[in-house]
């Protein structure tokens, strides 16, 4: 079983994540992805955070397709850190290869997640193109930490059997929607 783990906020989820899955189903061959509606992103202020309940129904809207799964298995394990929601996971479920799956936006701050190189040593990473990322996404922090680790694209069928550290770039269909623009056109701030 092959899973690919996309987490975020989703804070509302849009087009944008399900086109991101679609890529990443196809392209890795995966099973599943699993949609990790967070509990909270560490880096980010959640006080205005509409509630998980309400941010996953909002997901299961969008999502359409059924080997996207919504899950809460962050708040259910008590984990905000994605170190942390990964080791339970590998732990709990060892003979499946889980794949963690960003947009290009976030490996540029990958770095400053708590024990990032813990996670690139212990899962393979996609990294989804996002309009503008694509050129910066290429000398972020922590791909140039490891450069051997990158995977050709063509590779990327590879990428969750191979072993971490291991990331691939996947480029291909893209959608502008972002969480923000949709908050700012609701008059939320
Ligand atoms: N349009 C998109 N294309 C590719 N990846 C995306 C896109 N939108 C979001 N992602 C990725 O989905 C994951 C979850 O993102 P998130 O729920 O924060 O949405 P967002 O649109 O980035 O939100 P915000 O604007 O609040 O930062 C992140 O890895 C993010 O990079
Ligand atoms: O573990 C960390 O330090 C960490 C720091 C920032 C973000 N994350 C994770 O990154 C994912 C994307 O978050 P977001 O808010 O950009 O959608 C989500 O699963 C967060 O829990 C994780």
């Amino acid at each position: 079983m092959r899973i690919g783990l996309f987490g975020g906020s989703f804070d509302p989820p849009h087009e944008g994540h399900a086109l991101a899955s679609h890529l990443a189903l196809t392209r890795l061959r995966l099973d599943r992805v699993w949609w990790l509606v967070s509990p909270g992103n560490p880096l980010k202020n959640t006080s205005g955070l509409p509630s998980l309940a309400a941010r996953m129904a909002a997901a299961r809207e969008v999502a359409r397709d059924p080997r996207i799964v919504v899950t809460n298995v962050e708040a259910q394990i008590g984990a905000r850190y994605t170190a942390d929601t990964l080791r339970f996971l590998h732990r709990r479920c060892p003979g499946v290869r889980f794949v963690w799956i960003m947009g290009a936006d976030n490996l540029l701050q990958f770095h400053r997640w708590r024990r990032w190189e813990e996670i690139l040593r212990t899962t393979p990473i996609a990294v989804i193109d996002r309009p503008g990322a694509t050129l910066r996404a290429a000398c972020a922090k922590a791909a140039l930490r490891f450069p051997a680790a990158r995977l050709n694209e063509q590779a990327a069928p590879l990428l969750a059997s191979a072993r971490p550290p291991a990331f691939v770039y996947l480029h291909g269909p893209r959608d502008p929607s972002s969480s923000t623009a949709l908050r700012r056109k609701a008059g939320r701030p």
